[in-house]
Order: C-alpha cells, then sequence, then structure tokens
C-alpha cells in the first residue's frame, strides 16, 4: 500500500523515532541485580484487587485508580485479582490455543498465514516475526507461535455502535484478505466460541479499566467513553515451545518474543504459570543507573496490565509504557540442577480506542503540555506491524 499522504509519512517518522527510543532504553540494561542489592529490595510488579472498582461508590473506585496511577508512574506493570473474567472462559481459551498450536498440521496452518492478511490476522510461524528490528538474526530468532484476530461488531455484544468500527487503515471491513481468518469449523469446532466468550468479557473489563485510568489521571471517568465505542481489539494466542534437552543441557535460554512495548493503549496479559515474561524496570540508584531486567511473577488468577504507547503518549510520559519480553529458561531447583522446561502458552489482548479517532493530547492541567503530536489510532499500529515483517 503507498504511503502518500503527509499523515501517513508522519506515523513511519514517529515508527522510526519509537526504534531509536527502544535502543537507547535498552542500552546497558543489566539481568542481575549489582553484588550487594538483594532482588527484594528491588520494585517488582503490584497486584491490585479490583474488588473495589466495580463498587457504586466513586470513593471506592477512586481509592483502586489511584493504585493504578501509583503502578504505572513506576514500573508501567501490574496484575489484576477479582477481575470478573471468569475461570471457563480462561480455562476454554487456554484449551483451544493447545488445540490450534498442536492438531492443525502444517497445511491447515499455512491456509491461514498472516502473508494471505493486509490487516496481520491469522497464523504467525515460529522464527518468522519479530518485534525488535535489532532481533532479526540468525541467532535470535523469536521462537514464539502465534494466532491474530482483530474485533468484529458479532464479539462486542454490548456496544450499540459496533457496526460503526472500522480497520486499521479507516476502511470498512471487506473480506477476505482485511478481516479475521478463522479455522475452518470442522476441524476445531469449540474454537470460535471460546475465543468469543473470551473476547467479549476481556473487552468489557478494558473498558472498565479505561474508566479507572481516566480517574486515575484526575479526569471525569467518562473522559474516554466516546474513544471506545467500537474499539480496535487485537487478540492473539501464543505458544512458546518448551526448550530441547540439548538446551536444557547446555543450561541455554531462548528469545521467545523480543524486547518492545506494545503500541495501543494498555494489554490485558492472560499466562499459563510457566514463567517467561520478563520487564525492564527503569534505572535507579540501587542498579547503579541501569535498567534491570525482572521476571514478571507468576501469581494464578490474576492477569497483568501493562501501560502501552497511546496511554505514554496522552500522559506525556508520566505513564511508562514498559519494555518487556519472553525468554523460556530452564527451570532449575536452589542448587542450580536443572528440572525441565514446559511450553508456555499466553493471551495479550491489545486494547485501542477506535481506530479512526485520533490520540490527542490530554489537558494541561492533567499531564501539562505536551509533547506528542496527534495520531491517528488505527495508523500507527498498522505501521508497528507493519515494522515486525
Ligand atoms: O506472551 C507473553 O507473556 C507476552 C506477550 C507480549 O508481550 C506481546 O505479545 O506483546
Ligand atoms: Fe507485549
Amino acid at each position: 500500500m503507498p504511503h502518500s499522504t503527509t499523515e501517513t509519512l508522519s506515523i513511519l517518522d514517529e515508527v522510526k523515532a519509537n526504534k531509536q527510543l527502544l535502543r537507547s532504553r535498552l542500552a546497558g540494561a543489566i539481568s542481575e541485580p549489582p553484588p550487594g542489592v538483594v532482588e527484594s529490595a528491588l520494585p517488582s510488579v503490584p497486584l491490585i484487587d479490583l474488588r473495589n472498582s466495580f463498587s457504586n461508590d466513586l470513593l471506592d473506585r477512586k481509592e483502586v485508580a489511584s493504585q493504578i496511577r501509583e503502578a504505572c508512574t513506576t514500573s508501567g506493570f501490574f496484575q489484576i485479582s477479582n477481575h470478573q473474567i471468569t475461570e471457563t472462559a480462561i480455562n476454554d481459551i487456554i484449551t483451544q490455543a493447545a488445540h490450534f498450536f498442536h492438531d492443525l498440521d502444517a497445511t491447515q496452518k499455512d491456509a491461514l498465514h498472516i502473508r494471505h492478511n493486509q490487516l496481520f490476522r491469522g497464523y504467525e510461524v515460529g522464527g518468522d516475526t519479530y518485534v525488535n528490528p535489532d532481533d532479526n538474526s540468525p541467532s535470535e530468532v523469536e521462537t514464539k507461535e502465534g494466532f491474530n484476530w482483530g474485533y468484529e461488531p458479532s464479539l462486542d455484544p454490548t456496544s450499540t455502535s459496533a457496526d460503526s468500527y472500522v480497520e486499521l487503515d479507516g476502511q470498512k471491513p471487506s473480506p477476505p484478505d482485511r478481516c479475521n481468518t478463522w479455522p475452518d469449523e470442522s476441524l476445531l469446532p469449540d474454537f470460535k466460541p471460546a475465543i468469543a466468550t473470551y473476547y467479549a468479557q476481556v473487552l468489557s473489563l478494558a473498558r472498565h479499566l479505561f474508566r479507572l485510568f481516566a480517574l486515575s489521571l484526575n479526569l471525569e471517568e467518562t473522559h474516554f467513553d466516546h474513544l471506545m465505542t467500537h474499539p480496535g481489539g487485537i487478540g492473539r494466542l501464543l505458544y512458546y515451545p518448551p526448550q530441547s534437552s540439548d538446551q536444557l543441557a547446555h543450561k541455554s535460554h531462548k528469545l521467545g518474543l523480543g524486547a518492545h512495548t506494545d503500541y495501543e493503549c494498555f494489554t490485558l496479559l492472560l499466562s499459563t504459570s510457566h514463567p517467561g515474561l520478563e520487564i525492564l524496570f527503569p534505572a535507579s540508584e540501587l542498579t547503579g543507573g541501569k535498567p534491570i531486567w525482572r521476571q514478571c511473577p507468576v501469581r494464578p488468577g490474576t492477569l497483568t496490565v501493562n501501560v502501552a504507547d497511546f496511554l505514554m503518549r496522552w500522559t506525556n510520559g508520566l505513564y511508562q509504557s514498559t519494555i518487556h519480553r519472553v525468554v523460556s529458561r530452564p527451570m532449575t531447583d536452589a542448587d542450580g540442577t536443572v528440572k525441565g522446561s514446559e511450553a508456555r502458552y499466553s493471551v495479550p489482548f491489545f486494547f485501542s480506542i477506535n481506530y479512526d479517532a485520533d490520540v490527542q493530547p490530554l489537558p494541561e492541567h492533567a499531564v501539562g503540555v505536551s509533547k506528542f503530536q496527534n495520531l491517528k489510532a488505527g495508523e500507527y499500529v498498522l505501521e508497528r506491524l507493519r515494522a515486525t515483517v
């Protein structure tokens, strides 16, 4: 697709600038605390109980919002309990992810390959795409396999304006190569229903969280409501294979997904309990002025939330769009003996605003004078996706 408009050109510049920013933020990162600094002294990912955020009392909701603000101004990551996504929806989507990656053969998966789709919907082969441009080398291929889908009016049962949905390029979705692509129902009959149930619930949770984000920025709770009437929301199934016995014997690690920030407002991540997600925490005195990689805690039953680039832009950098990656490492006992390695499955949901809306600076009283220009939400996400292949 030609990039002819001035607006698109400036979006390409933004994507380029983001690559440079990623490089500079990664420079000098350490993976172990400096000598004499114990792990427990370093910041971690807070757990926020969402129960009171569903209360009818605004003060209760504001109290949860202030915990969100604290997390977003420090690590940019937090985990949530009592999020109202049902256990059945969670178990079913993980089960269907395993069926997708293991029960379809290579030809069946290839028919769904993202190369057939202009919007990157469908199947991603392991080792094929990379989120960090500096990982595009044979020694650092990402091991993850994926399946991506986006918003469809039928997946948003509670919206009254779902039919206004436009795609990443601002156009109405039109088959066959500019909308979702699903495995044949006869091969995986329970796949789409499991996706639909989870997606409807996670979308509703994202809208709820966006109101809490508004409160956390001292804005009206409904401040962002008009931007999420038919929002972009890409869902993804990811599979990280276990390590081979050879890798285990050498205690080596394998890059699952390269270092990156997410593109949209925020991400809601569901994962199985095998660790692997690593977060780049900001530099501090304790870390000798260097950013530090730390494992994201595994807290079964919770979802992990991370701030992404739109929120970073809206808040003028007050909220961190945090760099993260997935690395498969051998599991070891306390004495260092290798115990083995497990597969990891995850289901990120990337919550955007309506793709035809602009990401515009927030009121100055909330975040000061903005250093960022307006962006068309969908165009930006599309260019970031194009930069991964
Ligand atoms: O699989 C994970 O745990 C993280 C996935 C992720 O960061 C992404 O897809 O952007
Ligand atoms: Fe991510």
